[in-house]
């Protein structure tokens, strides 16, 4: 109970960075492929990372960026999307500064790798990986490298954790007092991500969610990259204890995973190699 108490109230401060003012958070919606973009800032200095952009509305994203005066670090990539070009290498050109983002995991190329347990810094926030938490430059300086997170009062972050399954590289961020979570594709609203291609694995994606995910506090919000249902947001809790196919066994989900029988993604074919190359880095027009 007193741990209860303490958690709200480090978040409570976590949120607000101690200093009053909360993150800013937008959810943007791609509907060809139902893909969700996240905008998180930190509105002291204005510094912002994008969770999962799209190539045909990243200059959607560019401009809202600049009318609500961010800069953007970061634009990030959950995993090697198979239904869509990622928007990261275009903002690079649309925005100077920005770096893209995406697992060492994934075999893709961007301007930084990470791995599980590496931590992405925004002003006062941070993005961690859940599983794989290091973040190494390719080709920039590694000005961002940060250790794993620390336990600090009144700093928020984003933590990086591996949660792979539906594709090896697959990566949960976290916001660092844990009252967020984007899953990519791991874990969907009531769903979660096939199995079936990009060496996906069902054994692994149900022990990715079940040790990773669902072991974040039950009021964590869920954000996940895609729903074709009309939904927007979730909980751990909602998820742990409704989610039809991640409420089962392992075994029983290994075989429903193994049946979904679902035609392949219409952008697939040309997706995963443009993506493999960090998408498309200039405007096309
Ligand atoms: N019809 C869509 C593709 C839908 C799809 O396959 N979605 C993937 C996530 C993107 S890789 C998925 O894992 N779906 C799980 C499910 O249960 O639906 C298209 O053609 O783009
Ligand atoms: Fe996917």
């Amino acid at each position: 109970m007193a741990e209860a108490v303490l958690r709200v109230a480090r978040r409570q401060l976590s949120q607000r960075g101690g200093s009053g003012a909360p993150i800013l958070l937008r959810q943007m919606f791609e509907p060809v492929s139902c893909t969700f973009t996240y905008l998180l800032g930190d509105r002291e200095s204005r510094e912002a990372v994008l969770i999962d952009p799209v190539l045909e509305t990243a200059p959607r994203d560019a401009q809202l960026i600049k009318e609500l005066g961010l800069r953007l670090l970061y634009a990030v990539n959950t995993h090697c999307h198979a239904d869509h070009i990622t928007g990261s290498g275009l903002l690079r050109s649309l925005l100077p500064g920005c770096q893209s983002v995406i697992s060492r995991l994934s075999g893709a190329q961007a301007d930084l790798h990470i791995e599980d347990g590496d931590s992405i810094r925004f002003g006062r926030f941070r993005l961690s990986l859940a599983v794989l938490l290091r973040l190494v430059s390719n080709s920039r300086p590694q000005a961002t490298l940060l250790p794993r997170p620390p336990k600090v009062l009144g700093l928020q972050a984003l933590e990086t954790r591996a949660s792979p399954g539906h594709t090896p590289g697959c990566v949960t961020f976290v916001l660092n007092d844990h009252s967020m979570a984007f899953t990519g594709d791991a874990l969907l609203i009531r769903g979660c991500g096939r199995t079936d291609f990009q060496q996906g694995c069902a054994k692994t994606l149900y022990h990715s969610v079940h040790e990773k995910i669902f072991t974040l506090p039950g009021d964590c919000l869920i954000y996940p990259a895609h729903d074709y249902h009309g939904f927007t947001v979730s909980t751990v809790e909602e998820e742990r204890t409704l989610n039809p196919r991640l409420t089962l066994s392992c075994e029983e989900f290994v075989k429903i995973m193994g049946n979904l029988n679902l035609p392949k993604p219409q952008q697939i074919d040309f997706a995963v190699p443009a993506n493999m190359r960090c998408g498309v880095q200039t405007p096309t027009a």
